[in-house]
């Protein structure tokens, strides 16, 4: 897994790699090299590097002065002469370039500055990085967008300048980058709120050879899950195996008004692989249920007048739960009473379960201003995964607001310290998906803008049931299984992207797809491993 950090915490890791011999100094220098060896992978002849006031335009100058030796022409553009940049590191490195063979213009109008870009087939953005606060000041606000006008390829330094690096929020000027060459370790920021829009591709430079020794020495804010990560989960299946012992779901949902969530969800997690999924659905649409999906029994349930859950659901609902390896509540389910008295019973039980949907509405409504309030609703021996969507998220947590990653983590960590148990894991989703543990929080593979789509969301629940029934309590990381869950349905996207292209997916493609992302996750594990896959050794 690969850290993400808060800005605050590679301050901190810069002062820890300086104590230990290396000064920020030479971070620079590295930086620089990053930056100039990721902009000759384009092989460019016209470079123009925009640089700012502080260590970001240090970062910049350092690599004109590397891509002029490769025989790059390199422009500088910069707000003053080298000699009177502000900050004493940047000013150091300013000197030095411009005292080779770099063409340096200070100041240029926009007009200016458009004809250098005119010329270039590459600008770098070195103009601001993690000290970039509030709304982007002159000459910035004129550069910004005028770069953003223009047709080079773009690789920003460290962040794109405009993007706050903590919370991700773009001031009205942000670069939008082709690619983000980023130092240390990727900014909370680029993940969170409008990052994904601007950073482009992610890349990043260590600077430091021995960083494995001393990153565990700050806080992470989160850790990316790699495909190499989730190799535990990627087993064949045992010839030795029944449908029952391959791991059984019971899915608790569904409504006369909602019947297809339940659908979807059950077939998703029959196709992520457990032997036997059954539903428990109110009787006024278990028939219909039972038609769609003739490989998957449908329990009745006495429903209320409304067609959901009714009010002698609870007892039946928790008397036929136990005997499965996972149950998944919530999928078009509806808040009725009845609704909310089958949530607050499968969480007495002594059965892994997740809840989706609208039995995290219940739950909040269980509660009065936020679980976090009254934890006793949900602390439990047994595993327990809420997959909460921001809306839902903020619900849980009394109307916090949630609205991007950062708030998100926020909130799911209120819900799990106040219970501070290793089997409660909250799953946020959203175009970056946080998978919040008790003390970790990891960043899965995220999934094409197509997952955003009407039902998306059932599958997931199915993909994670499925997952679980599979797992057999056999877990040491549960957050770990929730980040393979999501990324096979990641990879769903992609797959259904590539068929109906990535406007035209709808959620019943995705779970057609479930077996070609299980394959392909593992494809992507050996792949990081360098396993050679069957296919490939022949
Ligand atoms: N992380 C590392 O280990 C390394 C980082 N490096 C690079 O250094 C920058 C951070 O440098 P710093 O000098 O702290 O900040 P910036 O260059 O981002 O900007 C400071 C500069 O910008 C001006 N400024 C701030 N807000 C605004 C605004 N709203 N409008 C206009 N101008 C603004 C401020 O006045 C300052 O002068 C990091 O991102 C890396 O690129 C090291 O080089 C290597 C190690
Ligand atoms: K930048």
């Amino acid at each position: 897994m690969k850290p993400i950090l808060s800005t605050e915490e590679v301050v901190k890791l810069e002062n820890i790699i300086e104590r230990e011999g290396t000064s920020k100094a030479e971070l620079m220098e590295h930086a620089g090299e990053f930056v100039a060896s990721t902009a000759l992978s384009y092989h460019p002849k016209e470079v123009v590097v925009l640089v700012g006031f502080g260590n970001n335009g240090g970062d910049g100058w350092v690599a004109a002065d590397i891509l002029q030796q490769h025989d790059v022409h390199v422009v500088v553009v910069s707000p003053v002469e080298p000699n009177e940049v502000p900050s004493a590191l940047a000013r150091h490195v300013a000197r030095r370039t411009a005292g080779r063979d770099v063409e340096i213009v200070v100041g240029p109008s926009r007009d200016e500055l458009a004809a250098l870009l005119v010329k270039a087939d590459l600008a770098i953005d070195a103009i601001l990085g993690t000290g970039f606060h509030g709304e982007v000041r002159p000459p910035f606000s004129i550069w910004i967008p005028t770069l953003n006008d223009s047709s080079p390829r773009v690789i920003s330094v460290d962040v794109p300048s405009g993007l706050d690096s903590d919370s991700g929020v773009a001031a009205d000027h942000c670069v939008r980058a082709d690619k983000t060459a980023t130092m240390i370790a990727p900014k909370i920021g680029l993940y969170s709120a409008d990052g994904p829009q601007f950073v482009g591709e992610l890349v990043c430079g260590e600077l430091y050879d021995r960083l494995d020794e001393v990153i565990d020495d700050v806080d992470h804010a989160a850790e990316i899950v790699e495909p190499a990560d989730l190799v535990d989960y990627i087993e064949p299946l045992p010839a030795n195996v029944n449908k029952y012992s391959r791991g059984s779901v019971l899915v608790v949902a569904g409504s006369a008004r909602y019947p297809g969530a339940a659908m979807m969800a059950a077939k998703s997690a029959a196709r992520a692989g457990a032997g036997y999924v059954a539903v428990a659905a109110p009787d006024a649409c278990a028939n219909l249920i039972r038609m769609a999906l003739p490989s998957i029994p449908v329990i009745a349930i006495p429903s209320d007048s409304r067609g959901s859950f009714g009010a002698a659901a609870r007892q039946v609902v928790c008397e036929i739960a136990k005997k499965y390896d996972c149950v998944l509540c919530g999928p078009g389910m509806t808040t009725a009473s009845g609704c909310m008295q089958v949530v607050s019973g499968l969480l007495e039980l002594d059965v892994p379960l997740i809840l989706d949907a609208d039995a995290l509405n219940c739950l909040a409504r269980l509660s009065i201003d936020g679980i976090d309030k009254t934890p006793e609703l949900y602390r439990r021996e047994a595993p327990l995964i809420l997959t909460p969507h921001h809306r839902e998220l903020s619900r849980l947590v009394g109307d916090v607001p949630v609205d991007d990653l950062g708030t998100a983590i926020d909130a799911a960590q209120r819900i799990e310290w106040a219970v501070g148990s290793d089997n409660l894991v909250v799953v946020a989703k959203g175009a970056t998906t946080a998978i919040v543990g008790v003390e970790k929080v990891l960043i899965p593979i995220s999934g094409p803008a197509s997952l955003a789509t009407a039902g998306s969301g059932d599958v997931l629940a199915g993909i994670m049931a499925g997952t679980v029934a599979t797992a057999h309590g056999d877990v040491d990381r549960w957050e770990l299984l929730c980040a393979y869950a999501v990324a096979v349905h990641s990879y769903t996207g992609f797959a259904a992207a590539a068929e109906y292209g990535e406007k035209s997916v709808i959620a019943t493609d995705l779970i057609d797809l479930i077996g070609e992302a299980l394959q392909l996750v593992e494809n992507e594990a050996c792949k990081d491993l360098g396993i050679l896959t069957d296919g490939e050794a022949e």
